[in-house]
């Protein structure tokens, strides 16, 4: 590392002991698999084919797994000594922001990450922040403008008091009361400003309709004239701040750009969701700052910390690696978990342990949001050794052309019919026909001989908001894991099309990925049959007296001791993991279940996967329980009938066991031959205990309905006695 460097990398501490550890993992493995070669169980040929096939499944998944541990690197940046460099050094960088729609996401959510995004630490005049609205709202524009307005007097209140947060919803409710006489005024009345304009915005929610004076000051709204619906108008492009232009803020200082744009949409034409509106705003932002960095978020996701930019261009500007790398990648982290994170979400294994180790193999995903790219390299341009990052992007001439006219001319560039016969969504900008359009671009640009960075800096650069009830979360990873599943499946399969291109490691990196939803088949086995085999007597396990009980024993309890450790060692709480094994097992056997029969379907022709847009408000009593951390059972979906009917046939397997155990006395043979088993199927029942909870005691909102208690125990009794018949 030079004295110049301007960030430093390091390698994860005890990797040897992880070796060693896992090395002894994959001996249990081995036995395992042997212990099942050389003992086939005699009347039950199929039963026993399950098993081999559900442990060599997990073996080979485990053996994935691995490359994310192996080898991890960790990221440090000297922003110390970029700011040494003359702030003219520092150029152009765009910011998109994506939403879809007010009711999913109120405009007040959008407005805090697009003035959060505008505070940044950097030159105004070289920030341009891009509104995207795919449900073209006015609501939405009118929240803009009044953000606009709002930022001339929130933007120097940040500089010159150095705040932080900058989402102004996030600093009031976390700003304590002590501050500076001097600060203790400005702060009130910037406070006011906010509330007064929080209310006009919800008024005009209640009311459907902006206030006539506000339609007839701003010529904006005149766009909505000839608006039919929200998949059917068209394009809507408006420079809301102009920062060439004479706006400046209560102190005199330049705004950075501010564009609100709602692209084309026409009833005949698809618009590829997301990965549609980012290509509609690369091109629209091209003609207007073309900043040769792009920074992306989602509407929830607002920026938590101002020197975040400065960060990212440590290493686009780093003299010695900064000419590899194409895109760099900030963790996803949420300000609502709950203390124990009741669904799982908060993804704290996954920035502190698993992007690390694809960091050290070539680099993480790109996950979609708080992502930093390149502007070149997203439209597809390819690595040379001559990529050095240059601020030179082509300079926007704007000669003597008014505001009016540049919007009319840039608008064609966010039409529907632009794209096509272009490389748009295949070779240029973000894939489509994929709904996780974030990783595919990801690892076609690491294809093309680019690598990625992950940093994970103290404190968290953008919090969003993590899914509140059980039904979202196993929604949207159904959208992920299919999404995963179909890149193994297009012409972009990690394997086939990574091979040679890629690191063999991050190949199996995206492999752990990709096959998350394949995931379904062994657990979905191995939670039904060695349960209802139990209930039968008959043992799929070897004896506890046994040799072959100790691979079987180690690798379960080593394997189960490790990721609780390293989740306490991410940050996580207890019982927050204990959360997360019943996540596991749910995604498992209902996501996961889901994503591959869509997929299959969609091979076949079948059916077409959308992108279900993930809820960002909840109701009052919903949230309640939420934060007492109850699940969420309130609702009839196929994914509730499955998980209940596992939770119920367990839990008669395990009584159902037990009375028969002891009514006939045979406590001593059943030790010997059953103990395995019945302690998986008590573990499953353990796991479940919220749902018996929900569908027994419960009678709120949020408990499982009686038609689901009903059905799933109808289909539990009928599956225990079916398989005592046979
Ligand atoms: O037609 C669409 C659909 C969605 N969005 C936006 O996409 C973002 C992400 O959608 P969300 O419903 O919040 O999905 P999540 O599951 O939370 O998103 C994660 O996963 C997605 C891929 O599945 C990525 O696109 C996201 O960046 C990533 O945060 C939001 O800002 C939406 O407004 C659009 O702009 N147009
Ligand atoms: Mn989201």
């Amino acid at each position: 590392m030079s004295e110049n460097s301007l960030f430093e990398t390091k390698n994860a501490k005890g990797d040897l002991v992880y070796k060693v550890f896992a090395s002894s993992i994959f001996a249990g493995i081995i036995l395992i698999w042997i212990y099942r070669a050389t003992h086939v169980i005699e009347n039950g040929r199929i039963v026993w084919m399950g098993m081999v096939g559900a442990e060599i499944w997990f073996g080979f998944y485990w053996i994935l797994t691995q490359s994310h541990r192996w080898n991890r690197v960790y990221r440090r940046t000297f922003k110390e000594r970029l700011s040494k460099r003359p702030e003219g050094d520092l150029g152009g960088v765009d910011i998109f922001v994506c939403t879809a729609d007010p009711e999913i996401e109120p405009p007040m959510l959008v407005i805090n990450t697009v003035l959060s995004v505008m505070a940044y630490d950097y030159p105004a005049e070289k920030l341009a922040v891009y509104l995207s609205d795919d449900a073209a709202s006015d609501l939405t524009f009118y929240a803009l403008l009044e953000a606009s307005a709002f930022a001339k007097h929130w933007l120097p209140y940040c500089k010159n008091f150095r705040v932080e947060p900058r989402s102004p919803q996030a600093y009031f409710t976390t700003q304590s009361a002590l501050l500076e006489p001097e600060q203790r005024h400005r702060f009130d009345s910037i406070k006011k400003l906010y509330e007064d304009m929080e209310n006009r915005i919800e008024l005009a929610k209640k009311l459907g309709t902006v206030s006539k004076s506000t339609l007839i000051e701003h010529r904006g709204f005149s766009s909505w004239d000839s608006y039919r619906s929200k998949t059917d108008h068209d394009a809507i492009l408006h420079m809301i701040i102009d920062r060439d232009g004479e706006a400046t803020d209560v102190e005199g200082c330049r705004l950075p750009t501010l564009v609100y744009l709602a692209r084309e949409k026409r009833p005949h034409h698809f618009h590829n969701f997301k990965a549609g509106a980012m290509n509609a705003l690369i091109r629209v932002s091209s003609e207007i700052s073309n900043g040769p960095i792009i920074l992306n978020v989602d509407c929830d996701m607002y920026s938590n910390d101002s020197q975040s930019i400065r960060d990212a261009l440590c290493f686009f500007l780093d003299e010695d690696n900064g000419h590899e790398v194409a895109y760099v990648q900030y963790p996803q982290k949420f300000h609502n978990l709950t203390r124990n994170e009741l669904y799982g979400g908060s993804l704290r294994v996954l920035s502190e342990f698993e992007f690390p180790g694809l960091d050290a193999c070539g680099g993480p995903m790109y996950v979609g949001t708080g992502c930093f790219h390149r502007r070149d390299t997203l439209c597809g341009r390819k690595f040379t050794e001559a990529s050095v990052f240059k601020w030179k992007g082509r300079a926007v001439s704007r000669s003597g052309e008014s505001i009016a006219e540049l919007e009319e001319r840039v608008k064609a560039l966010a039409s529907c019919t632009f794209e096509l016969n272009t490389q748009w969504g295949h070779e240029m900008g973000l894939k489509y026909g994929c709904p996780v359009e974030d990783v595919i671009t990801g690892l076609s640009i690491q294809c093309r001989g680019w690598k990625s960075i992950f940093f994970n800096p103290e404190r968290a650069a953008f919090l969003g908001l993590a899914a509140t009830t059980l039904d979202q979360n196993l929604v949207q990873h159904k959208r992920w894991s299919e999404g995963d599943l179909q890149i193994l499946l297009s012409k972009y399969s990690p394997i086939c099309y990574g091979l040679g291109k890629i690191n063999v490691g991050l190949i199996m990196g995206y492999c752990t990925y990709c096959f998350w939803s394949v995931n379904c088949f062994a657990t979905l086995f191995y939670t039904v049959i060695p349960s209802l085999y139990l209930f039968k007597g008959v043992p799929l396990f070897p004896q506890v007296s046994s040799m072959w009980f100790l691979p079987f024993a180690y690798v379960v309890t080593a394997e189960l001791v490790y990721s609780f450790l390293e989740y306490l060692w991410s940050g996580g709480t207890a019982l927050g993991w204990w959360n997360e094994q019943r996540m596991w097992l749910y995604k498992r056997t209902s996501s996961y279940v889901f994503a591959v029969t869509d997929t299959l379907l969609k091979v076949v022709g079948y059916s077409d996967s959308g992108f279900v847009i993930s809820a960002k408000v909840s109701d009052a009593d919903v949230l309640e329980r939420y934060g007492q951390e109850k699940m969420e059972f309130g609702a009839t979906t196929p994914a509730f009938t499955i998980l209940a009917t596992l939770a119920m046939l367990n839990v008669f397997c395990l009584v159902g066991t037990v009375v028969r155990v002891i009514w006939a006395g045979e406590v001593e043979a059943f030790h010997r031959s059953l103990g395995l088993q019945a302690i998986l199927c008590g573990v499953l029942v353990l796991m479940n205990l919220p749902l018996y909870n929900a569908a027994f005691v419960r009678s709120d909102k949020g408990s499982l309905p009686s038609v689901v208690t009903f059905k799933s125990t109808l289909m539990a009794v009928s599956l225990c006695s079916l398989s005592s018949l046979l």
